[in-house]
C-alpha cells in the first residue's frame, strides 16, 4: 500500500538531515514541505514567533497537544534549558510512530516525553504522570475545536497558574473561533495575536499568546 505523507517526510528527513541536528531536520522538513509536499507543521515563519515565545518563557515545565510529526517538539525542546522536558500529547499511533523516529533522529530524545493518548484523558493525569504541579508554557496545534474545552480542563485541573503562557497555532486558518473569543474577553486571560501566514503558504494565519493572570 502507499506510505503515508508522514512517512514520506520522515524518509526525506532520514535521507537529507544531518542526524543530531535539530536545525538540519527543522530545515529539511520546511523545504520538503514547501518543494514536495505541503504538511501541517507550525512552519519556519510562525515557528520564528514559536522560538521567540519559548526563549522568553524559558519553560521549566511546557505542554504541547497535538504532536503529529514532532516538527514543534523539535522546534521547542531545541531550545528548552538543560534539565527541563517538553511533554508532548498525540492520539494517532501512526503519528506517533513518525514523531518518535525524527525527535529521536534530531537527537532530543533526553528533552521530550511523547505520550500516546488523547488530551482530554491525559491532562487530568498530568501531575501524576509527570510529578508536576503546574505548566509554564502550553503550545496548543491539536483539532481546533479541542482548544476550548482542553484549556478549560487545564484550569480545572489547577495546571495553570499566575503567568502561565498558552501559544495557538492556527487562530485564523483554520481558525479556533469559540477559543478566541474565551481567551479575549476571559478576565482570566491577558492575549495578544501574531499576525503571520498559514505554513508555506500566503494565507493569512496567526498564534495568539495568552498570559493567565489566576
Ligand atoms: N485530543 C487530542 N489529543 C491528542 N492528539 C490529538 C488530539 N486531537 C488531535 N490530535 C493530534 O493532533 C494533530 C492534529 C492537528 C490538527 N491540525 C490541523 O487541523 C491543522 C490544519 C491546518 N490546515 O488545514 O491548514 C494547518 C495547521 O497548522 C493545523 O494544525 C494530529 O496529529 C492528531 O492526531
Ligand atoms: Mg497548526
Amino acid at each position: 500500500t502507499r506510505s503515508t505523507r508522514p512517512q514520506r517526510l520522515l524518509k526525506a528527513v532520514q535521507k537529507k538531515a544531518i542526524k543530531g541536528d535539530p536545525q538540519s531536520v527543522i530545515s529539511t522538513i520546511d523545504y520538503f514541505c514547501r518543494h514536495s509536499e505541503w504538511a501541517m507543521n507550525v512552519g519556519d515563519e510562525k515557528g520564528a514567533i514559536l522560538d521567540s515565545v519559548v526563549c522568553e518563557v524559558s519553560p521549566s515545565t511546557a505542554l504541547e497537544l497535538g504532536t503529529y510529526c514532532g516538527y514543534s517538539a523539535v522546534r521547542i525542546a531545541r531550545l528548552l534549558p538543560p534539565g527541563t522536558k517538553l511533554i508532548t500529547l498525540e492520539f494517532n499511533p501512526d503519528y506517533a510512530a513518525v514523531a518518535r523516529q525524527i525527535i529521536e533522529y534530531s537527537g532530543l530524545q533526553d528533552k521530550i516525553c511523547l505520550v500516546e493518548g488523547a488530551s482530554g484523558d491525559l491532562i487530568p493525569k498530568m501531575q501524576e504522570l509527570f510529578g508536576i504541579k503546574t505548566l509554564d508554557f502550553v503550545f496548543l496545534d491539536h483539532w481546533k475545536d479541542r482548544y476550548l474545552p482542553d484549556i478549560k480542563l487545564l484550569e480545572e485541573c489547577q495546571l495553570l497558574r499566575k503567568g502561565s503562557i498558552l501559544l495557538a497555532d492556527n487562530v485564523i486558518c483554520p481558525g479556533t473561533p469559540d477559543y478566541l473569543e474565551y481567551v479575549r474577553n476571559s478576565p482570566r486571560y491577558e492575549s495578544k495575536y501574531f499576525k503571520s501566514h498559514l505554513e508555506y503558504t500566503k494565507v493569512e494565519d496567526g498564534l495568539e499568546k495568552s498570559v493567565f493572570l489566576g
